[in-house]
């Protein structure tokens, strides 16, 4: 009882407190050790974060990739059948007409549509009701079928119907029946399953139960009821699965003749509205002249399914830990990525995306002469620094300070053009050897870039062999998916600022000896092929190598030109588009832009 109470006011308190809390908590344990020394408690304290990111590397990699995207479990329930109706038609000189009630209508069905028009999962409800069908009504007019409902999902989004045993399904038709019954009497159950099943005259109920032909109707039914939920069962055990990479628009039919609905395309079904009722001239017959029940509707079909957003980027950046892959991003971006950057491995968790804003010069936001990215630690202590010594409370705007004083660096960093061109990167986790086995976080993370227009590694010049980083790169990647690694395009080496400098004679010349030979393994064993449409290979395609200081913001123009005329080249071909989403070997390296 305590614990419960515990646990209900700590999940009261908002989550930033909490950390605080804790953070609190543990600086003052170790504060409190006042025997150690200075030096000891920083030791203390970096042991501990570096269990800490552990731990949390630890998390993401159990999860099996299932956290990277934006995703969501919608539950559907398809539209109830309408109820037949027992009726009797009427008319001068016929006072005992024939039963005349109409059957129920279809019950609404389920269907689920990319489109372009979104780009993320948040507008999907999470419980979609499918329309009744209407009743009948009598003078044998049938209720009309339930209009169909439509969700709406961004292009890029996986279907997966969720199993019987997963935890996250809600309960299906089957099940809720029997949950609301349950606690009846025998007797109590059998009204209420005939009341869910049957329409009966005004006040003919009893005299119904007592007819030879209303049992024979009721038996029919319970065996129908049954063969239904066998094939219900098979139809589960090939669970919905749908990979919906491309477009579905919408046709509109302007002329379609009134009462028809003027949209054709509903796209996939997935869940089927409950079959309306029968009236009372279906149980019409030679031993039961005047039938004075009807059925009511079956309920529709009640399912639960996974939808998993891959993210859309044009550009993937692909680089084993810390090779330097969220600074890059944050020097494209000025700074307005927000991703973490760390000198351990798998700083990066999640795939970050951001948007590259490029003017007609060739300028971007953000580069600037000078412009230092670093660690996220080192920046938010140098930013904590500056709001203590109070310079930033009585910093003046841009406006309000005389043209005369502004920084020429601030100058370079804002946009001397228009903005002429935009397109989007995605910082990765870390790829590394054999990650197709989990080893580090897996590669399942891959799948978010999988739609990229194009790949760009991010290798650490400084580091002993550049060029077997490559290899292992594009290993994982075609392991991951045969015929992605042809998709990459250049590759950046990156840390070009720690391999000596001007006056470094001896560092520099080893320094372009390591360049030369990355250019050479590029040149020699990364050639990627380009296919036509027929799976024919054209032409062989050279990989850029730009060497780069992601930290320092050096030669970033250069990556951002070539970033950009990538972008250009495959959004022109736009069938190359449409066809990279394929799945299959020979339409993603056929998807690849011709240069
Ligand atoms: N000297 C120098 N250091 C760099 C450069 N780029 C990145 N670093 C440093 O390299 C370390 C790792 O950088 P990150 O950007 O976090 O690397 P990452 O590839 O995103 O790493 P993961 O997220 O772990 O995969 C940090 O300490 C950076 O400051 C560079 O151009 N020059
Ligand atoms: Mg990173």
């Amino acid at each position: 009882m305590r614990l419960a109470h515990y646990l209900r006011t700590w999940s009261r308190i908002p989550i930033s407190c909490r950390t605080y809390y804790r953070d609190s908590q543990q600086n003052g344990a170790i504060a409190s050790s006042s025997q150690l020394s200075t030096e000891e408690v920083e030791r203390l304290k970096e042991s501990q974060d570096a269990l800490r990111r552990k731990r949390r590397t630890e998390w993401k990699r159990r999860q099996g990739g299932q956290t990277f995207l934006d995703n969501v479990v919608i539950h559907l329930r398809a539209g109830k059948g309408g109820d037949g109706c027992v009726a009797f038609h009427r008319e001068k000189f016929v006072p005992y007409g024939p039963p005349s009630g109409g059957n129920g209508g279809r019950g609404g069905d389920i269907y689920i549509l990319p489109t372009s028009h979104l780009t993320t999962l948040s507008s999907v409800s999470t419980r979609v009701r499918g329309n009744p069908g209407g009743n009948g009504q009598g003078t044998w007019q049938n209720g009309k079928t339930g209009a169909p409902t439509i969700i709406r999902v961004p292009v890029g989004t996986i279907v997966r119907q969720l199993p019987h045993n997963d935890p996250r399904r809600a309960q299906d038709e089957y099940e809720a029946e029997e949950e609301s019954l349950q606690g009846l009497s025998l007797e109590e159950r059998k009204k209420k399953i005939r009341q869910r099943r049957w329409v009966h005259y005004p006040d003919w109920e009893d005299e119904n139960m007592e007819r030879d032909s209303f049992k024979d109707a009721e038996r029919t039914m319970y065996r129908d009821e049954r063969e239904r939920r066998i094939q219900r069962q098979q139809r589960s055990i090939n669970l919905v699965h749908l990979d919906l990479d491309s477009p579905m628009e919408e046709e509109q039919d302007v002329n379609a003749p009134l009462g028809l609905p003027r949209t054709r395309t509903f796209g996939h079904l997935l869940a089927s509205g409950g079959a309306g009722g029968f009236g009372n001239p279906h149980f019409h017959g030679a031993n039961n002249r005047s039938p004075k029940f009807a059925t009511r509707g079956h309920e529709g079909e009640r399912l639960s399914f996974w939808l998993e957003l891959k993210l859309l980027a044009d550009i993937g950046l692909v680089g084993m830990p810390n090779a330097g892959k969220s600074t890059l991003l944050r020097a494209l971006t000025g700074g307005r990525a927000k991703t973490e950057i760390a000198g351990y491995a798998f700083t990066t968790l999640n795939p970050v995306v951001a948007v590259v804003r490029v003017a007609d010069d060739g300028s971007f936001e953000g580069k600037a002469r000078g412009m230092v990215y670093d660690e996220t630690r080192v920046e938010e202590q140098r930013e904590k620094e500056l709001r203590d010594s109070g310079v930033l409370a009585n910093a003046m705007t841009r406006n309000q300070r005389p043209s005369s004083s502004i920084d020429p660096d601030e100058l370079a960093a804002s946009p001397k053009s228009l903005e002429s061109f935009r397109f989007t990167v995605a910082d990765n986790p870390g790829l590394l050897e054999n990650a197709s086995d989990n080893v580090g976080l897996g590669h399942s993370f891959l799948k978010s870039i999988e739609r990229s227009l194009a790949l760009v590694y991010v290798v650490d010049l400084s580091s002993e062999a550049p060029w077997e980083d490559l290899r292992v790169l594009r290993d994982e990647l075609e392991k991951y998916k045969p015929g992605m690694s042809p998709k990459a395009r250049m590759v950046l080496a990156n840390k070009a600022d720690l391999l000596g400098e001007d006056g470094q004679d001896e560092a520099v010349r080893n320094a372009k000896e390591k360049l030369r030979r990355l250019e050479q393994f590029v040149a020699e064993d990364m050639v990627a092929p380009v296919q036509d449409a027929d799976g024919n290979v054209i032409v062989t395609r050279q990989l850029d190598v730009v060497p780069i200081s992601a930290k320092y913001s050096m030669n970033m123009r250069k990556v951002v030109g070539l970033m950009r005329k990538y972008v250009e080249e495959a959004r022109q071909d736009s069938t190359s588009i449409a066809t990279m989403s394929n799945s299959n070997l020979t339409s993603d390296v056929g998807a690849v832009p011709v240069v």
